[in-house]
């Protein structure tokens, strides 16, 4: 589904993703751990378009998205819940959702599945995103993220500040997607355990590079959470 090859960035003259390679398989969540400022989320801006690569290659699906505007690549099937959730605030609920249906014709629906994901986001519709709490913004940008159906659903650490029972919503409904075998997921996370239960796939990052990789059954084994804690 995802195929990163050699993936270099730069901030200025920092070398920040140091020829990063990986692949995210539909049906699996693979995680991307790893200590702040080692990458993770410049990883995650990079295959979104956010911001530019220096060398290395992106592909979607087979097809080559290095150079792609991030309008293109969620038009492709790549849905993006940026760190910090990124709500509009003064909007409601409702237009918040519409906005990640942007790529879709003018009259395209909100899939109706997003409330049977998230039923509080229902009951919430006509609620401006600035007045839901903090795991209520989380949700609504999940499920912002997924109206136009990605194929790709990358994740920047969205249990950032929010309350345990939603953390377990949150944790449910990443699984379920995943288990639909409808889409590949990349989640960006320092909570191990949240990590851990999830991974498919584990990637752990230092200093722009993949110091170790493996299943996600073999976490715990191989020593990951010692790395996260060093
Ligand atoms: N816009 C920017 N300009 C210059 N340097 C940046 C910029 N954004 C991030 N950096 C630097 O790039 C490095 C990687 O940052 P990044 O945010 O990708 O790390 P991270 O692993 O996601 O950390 P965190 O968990 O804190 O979000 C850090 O050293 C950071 O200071």
């Amino acid at each position: 589904m995802l195929s990163v090859d050699s993936l270099n960035q730069y901030y200025g003259g920092s070398h920040i993703l140091r020829g990063l390679s990986f692949e995210a398989k539909l049906g699996e969540v693979t995680v991307v751990l790893g200590r702040n400022g080692v990458g993770k989320t410049t990883l995650l801006k990079s295959l979104m378009g956010v911001v530019p690569v220096k060398s290395g290659s992106i592909k979607l699906d087979g097809s080559d998205i290095t150079r792609a505007t991030s309008y293109e690549r969620a038009r492709r099937g790549i849905g993006y819940v940026p760190q910090g959730r990124e709500i509009f605030g003064r909007l409601t609920v409702e237009d918040n959702l519409r906005m990640g249906l942007a790529t879709k014709p003018g009259h395209t629906p909100i899939p109706a599945e997003l409330f049977e994901l998230f039923p509080v986001l229902k009951q919430m519709l006509g609620r401006r995103g600035g007045d839901l709490s903090g795991g209520q913004q989380q949700q609504l940008a999940i499920a912002r993220a997924l109206a136009a159906g990605p194929k790709l659903l990358i994740l920047d650490e969205p249990t950032e500040g929010i309350q345990p029972s939603i953390i377990k919503d949150i944790g449910r409904v990443i699984r379920w997607l995943a288990d639909r075998r409808t889409m590949a997921i990349v989640l960006v996370e320092q909570y191990y355990d949240f990590a851990a239960e999830l991974a498919d796939q584990y990637l752990v990052m230092e200093r722009g590079e993949i110091i170790a990789r493996g299943r996600g059954s073999e976490m715990e084994a191989n020593g990951v959470r010692a790395l996260m804690s060093i």
